[in-house]
């Protein structure tokens, strides 16, 4: 990668969905200094207001056609389940030579949707390994991307023009703090499956079969949650349409994933019933040695709430 960030600058940014990471792109935009102005778009009319009234962009449009005229960035940041509409749209509307990318947390179907942009426009989907369990354009901040992945999986191109655009994609998430990674984007969705997906499954269903459980009162479940199961609450307090588009849209490797992890949980069941403390403990160990690793290699903090008290420093 050749750009440097203080190359970087665009004349018009245009984010469509202004929620948690379309918001926390801005902010930190501005903070860099990468774009002259920030036009932003939303579905929800409230968003758009509050979006303004909040200062993250410095105006809003009435429609994706007009948020993205002049624009020679535009990034989406809506639940994959819009992608297709918003291609069409990015299709129909998008600058020749604008550099779109997106930040959707499943990338197969956002590259077979962002085929059928034109070519002239220069599409590289991204997903930003990084976020919280808020939504909406308050929970947006400009440190969010500092020192997390950003995993770029370029479409099927090898023109110079969207070798440029990958490379300053890459340079954009680096000037907000990211490390950049590329890759395929079918490995992305196995990897995030096991990584992201998969967790914030079990998270929703433990939270909701706590709340199942009738002879456990829910003042019982808030005053013994330790931390183990408030971290747990965390997760499943995620944006529940986000997360619905990324199972309908990661399916195969969900799957795939979900049934892996359901045969270990069936080999725990049955130690359980057995007495088999040598499998528990040998299963148990392996748990604790893979999350020293993570810390060992700085991916991780050891402090509670995945250190996000650091979040404004
Ligand atoms: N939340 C996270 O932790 C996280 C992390 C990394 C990536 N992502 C991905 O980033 C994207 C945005 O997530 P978020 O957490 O910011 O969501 P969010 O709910 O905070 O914001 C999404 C916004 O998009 C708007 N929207 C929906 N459809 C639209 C359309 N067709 N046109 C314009 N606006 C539309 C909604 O009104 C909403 O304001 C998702 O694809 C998600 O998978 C999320
Ligand atoms: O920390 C959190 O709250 C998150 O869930 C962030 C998280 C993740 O699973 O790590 C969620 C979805 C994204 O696509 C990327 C990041």
């Amino acid at each position: 990668m050749t750009e440097t960030s203080d190359a970087l600058k665009f004349r018009r940014a245009a984010v469509i969905g202004i929620g948690l990471i379309g918001a926390s792109l801005a902010h930190a935009m501005r903070a860099g200094g990468l774009a002259e102005r920030i036009a932003g778009f939303d579905l929800d009319a409230d968003v758009r207001a509050r979006a303004l009234s909040l200062g993250v962009v410095d105006e809003t449009a009435e429609s994706f056609a007009e948020a993205v005229k002049g624009a020679d960035l535009v990034i989406l940041s809506t639940p994959v389940g819009a992608i297709d509409s918003l291609c069409a749209e990015a299709h129909a509307h998008a600058e020749n030579g604008a550099l779109v990318v997106d930040t959707g947390s499943v990338k197969g179907a956002v590259a077979e949707a962002a085929r059928r942009v034109r070519r002239e426009v220069l599409f590289v989907p991204c997903h930003p390994v990084a976020g919280t369990e808020q939504s909406g354009p308050e929970a947006g901040f400009a440190t969010l991307f500092r020192q997390r992945w950003c995993i770029l999986t370029p479409l099927d191109r090898t023109d110079e023009a969207y070798r440029a655009a990958v490379e300053k994609a890459a340079a954009l998430w680096r000037a907000v703090g990211s490390h950049v990674e590329v890759m395929d984007a079918a490995h992305h969705d196995l990897a995030l499956a096991i990584t992201s997906h998969l967790p914030h499954l079990i998270a929703f269903t433990l939270v909701g079969a706590a709340d199942d459980l009738e002879s456990v009162a829910e003042a019982e479940i808030v005053k013994y949650s330790a931390g183990g199961f408030r971290d747990f609450t965390r997760i499943a307090a995620s944006d529940p349409i986000m997360w619905r588009d990324v199972f309908l849209h990661n399916r195969e490797a969900v799957l795939e994933v979900l049934g892996r992890f359901t045969e270990e949980l069936a080999l725990l069941q049955r130690a359980i019933r057995w007495g088999d403390g040598e499998t528990l403990k040998k299963v148990f160990t392996r748990g604790r040695a893979i999350r020293r690793a993570i810390v060992a290699a700085g991916q991780e903090t050891d402090a509670p709430n995945f250190g996000r008290d650091k979040k404004d420093a």
